[in-house]
């Protein structure tokens, strides 16, 4: 926990959705005046998308068949824990782009699968957000999830999430449906090792579930839209939660245990502005009081 310089961590496996949340914390920061600076997850991966390949391939020759971008070993968690721990202490820290497609090699001047420079963070900034793939780990080396004072999961129910990562694949980053099938079956292993521990470390679950049929998810002709889901949103600590002003806030939501609601789908973005601003103001409210005090 840092306080002064409070970080948001925003976990989820690839495709689950959480550039699309980076969104809407975006708006809050915007219309609340917050200056933040944001790390995305995949800048951390060890190796660029041919080393990757290379390493793959060694370890597939050596028997290794669990090997993925998933895995702790094939990202720099180590460096990510001390931008978070150097941003908690002091507001400092650095970070780079992974590049993953044309567009975004249009946009950094790299090719796609290669890394851009670090850069250091902009100074003076209010609130470290993280989104991507480790963002709550805590293993006995690693505890990257001690360092963030929010730390939110974005986890849409599996077959959901395949369809979201086949449809972003194919659309913008140009890989076939069979290429990202197999990337899904290589990172299973890693997934239920490294990915899913972290949502019971996660202060807010918000999980998307579609109320149309997903039964084979590899051939879904498209995503199945916002109103045609409906949103588990679970809390790990619910005490201070005013869930009768939530289930008032957001027409047709209930609660179905005495930690979670559930909202329709389309109001994801307004259940999340309700529950996260007044969080996000706290943080921010107490380390400027931490940061006047100091002074
Ligand atoms: N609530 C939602 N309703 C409908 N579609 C969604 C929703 N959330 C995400 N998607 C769709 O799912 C796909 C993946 O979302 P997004 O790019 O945000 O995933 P991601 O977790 O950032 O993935 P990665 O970490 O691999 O970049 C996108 O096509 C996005 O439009
Ligand atoms: O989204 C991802 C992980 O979160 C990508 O799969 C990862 O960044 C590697 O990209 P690529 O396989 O295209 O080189």
């Amino acid at each position: 926990m840092s306080e002064q310089h409070p970080i948001i961590s925003v976990v989820g496996s690839s495709g689950a959705g959480t550039s699309t949340v980076k969104h809407t914390f975006d708006q809050i920061f915007r219309r609340e005046g917050i200056k933040a600076v944001s790390i995305e997850g995949d800048a951390f991966h060890k190796f660029d998308r041919a080393s990757m390949k290379a390493e793959l391939q060694r370890r597939y020759d050596a028997g290794d068949r669990t090997f993925s971008h998933f895995s702790f070993e094939a990202n720099e968690l180590s460096e990510l824990e001390k931008v978070f721990a150097s941003y908690g202490a002091t507001g400092t820290g650095r970070t780079r782009h992974y590049v993953h497609d044309d567009e975004e090699a249009e946009r950094y001047g790299v090719p796609p699968g290669r890394f851009t420079e670090w850069e250091d963070f902009d100074k003076g900034s209010d609130i470290l957000l993280y989104e991507g793939l480790h963002g709550a780990v805590r293993t006995q080396d690693i505890r990257i999830a001690d360092h963030a004072d929010l730390k939110i999961g974005v986890v849409p129910v599996i077959n959901l999430e395949w369809i979201q990562k086949v449809h972003r694949d194919k659309a913008s980053r140009g890989y076939t449906a069979e290429a990202v099938t197999d990337v899904i079956l290589r990172r299973m292993h890693a997934y239920v090792h490294c990915i899913c521990p972290q949502f019971s470390e996660t202060d807010i679950n918000f999980q998307r579930v579609p109320v149309v049929d997903t039964s084979n998810p590899f051939i879904a002709r498209w995503i199945p839209t916002a109103g045609e889901s409906l949103v588990v949103i679970r809390f790990k600590n619910p005490r201070g939660i005013d869930f009768p002003y939530l289930v008032q806030m957001i027409r047709d939501s209930w609660m179905s245990r005495a930690n979670s609601i559930v909202v329709p789908g389309d109001k994801l973005d307004l259940a999340m502005q309700l529950i996260l601003t007044p969080m996000i103001l706290r943080l921010v409210d107490q380390s400027k009081r931490l940061k006047r005090a100091s002074s």
